[in-house]
């Protein structure tokens, strides 16, 4: 084949990986293609004084990158799925999602073992609602404090002794050759992680048939499904950046069981679902999971973030 695939991404160390992994993928895939990367600064890395919540969401990791898609600048970008909005820009596709590496989170200390081992009022670093109201509904005595930038920059604050321990993802920590920073996993169903945690997606604009086709090949079917029954949920609970939302799905043969949370980042309140689907209609476990959260009362969590 003999034609050139331009991946746009975000610079940093993360993005790059994650972009080199499916460029890599592509190669192996298709014989002949050519990829080459893109880098790209976004205002999500721009901005690291305030919330995501507050200078727009998650949008602004995808933004400049899908503007150089339209300017024919790039054919595709690559994404932590967990980044993406909910709903996409109009004209643009998900062609592929690749199998999910760890989707649990990590506890990350140079002194504690894990969260029952920190002292009393000890100082966690996250600036993500969902990991703070979990933080909150296990530990009410912890001191949450606002913690951004890239993996490598919250893993030097935290080296710097602005806290005693924070939380990452474990799929990043691994892809980064972190692996030793994970003094302990949090793990599903008891810690919940972000919608599509784990989970690497390729967006390309909805006309480009040719380039949607290329990538489709690297599309995994039961990470795919999983992911549509999180997402799902997270949309019907109006998922965002403002609201602590978590959820976890695993696929066994045809039985898809989805683990749904919202929590308050206020306090520790919080409610947790639970139920078994089809895995040919993960949308449909997504919906009941979050019909079955507003029904305990999550649409009162959801009022009071605003
Ligand atoms: N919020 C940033 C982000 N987006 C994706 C990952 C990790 C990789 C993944 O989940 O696929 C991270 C870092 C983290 O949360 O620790």
């Amino acid at each position: 084949m003999n034609r050139l695939l331009r991946i746009a991404t975000r610079k940093s160390p993360l993005a790059l990986w994650q972009s080199e992994h499916v460029a890599a993928a592509l190669r192996a895939a298709h014989p002949g293609l050519e990829v080459v990367l893109v880098p790209m600064s976004t205002r999500g890395d721009e901005v690291l004084d305030r919330s995501l919540a507050a200078i727009g969401g998650k949008g602004l990791f995808l933004k400049e990158l899908e503007l150089a898609m339209l300017r024919g600048e790039a054919d595709c970008a690559v994404h932590s799925l967990k980044d993406v909005p909910m709903e996409l820009e109009p004209g643009f596709a998900l062609p592929a999602i690749l199998e999910r590496a760890d989707h649990a989170d990590a506890f990350v200390s140079n002194r504690y073992d894990d969260i029952a081992a920190l002292p009393q009022g000890a100082v966690v670093g996250t600036s993500s609602l969902r990991r703070q109201a979990q933080l909150r509904a296990l530990r009410p005595d912890l001191q949450l404090r606002d913690l951004r930038g890239n993996v490598n920059t919250r893993l030097a604050k935290l080296d710097a002794g602005e806290y005693d321990a924070i939380v990452l993802a474990c799929a990043g920590l691994q892809r980064l050759g972190f692996d030793v920073r994970i003094r302990s996993r949090l793990d599903a169903p008891q810690w919940l992680p972000a919608p599509a945690q784990g989970a690497i997606a390729i967006e390309t604009r909805a006309d480009d048939d040719a380039t949607r086709a290329l990538c489709a090949a690297l599309d995994h079917v039961a990470t795919r499904t999983c992911v549509e029954a999180e997402r799902a949920m997270n949309r019907a609970l109006h998922g965002s950046c403002h609201v602590p939302v978590a959820a976890f799905a695993q696929l066994d043969g045809e039985h898809l069981q989805l683990h749904g949370l919202v929590g308050s980042a206020s306090d520790g309140r919080a409610v947790r679902a639970q139920m078994l689907g089809r895995g040919d209609a993960p949308e449909c476990l997504g919906l009941e999971v979050a019909d079955a959260l507003l029904a305990q009362g999550a649409r009162e969590l959801i009022g009071d973030a605003g």
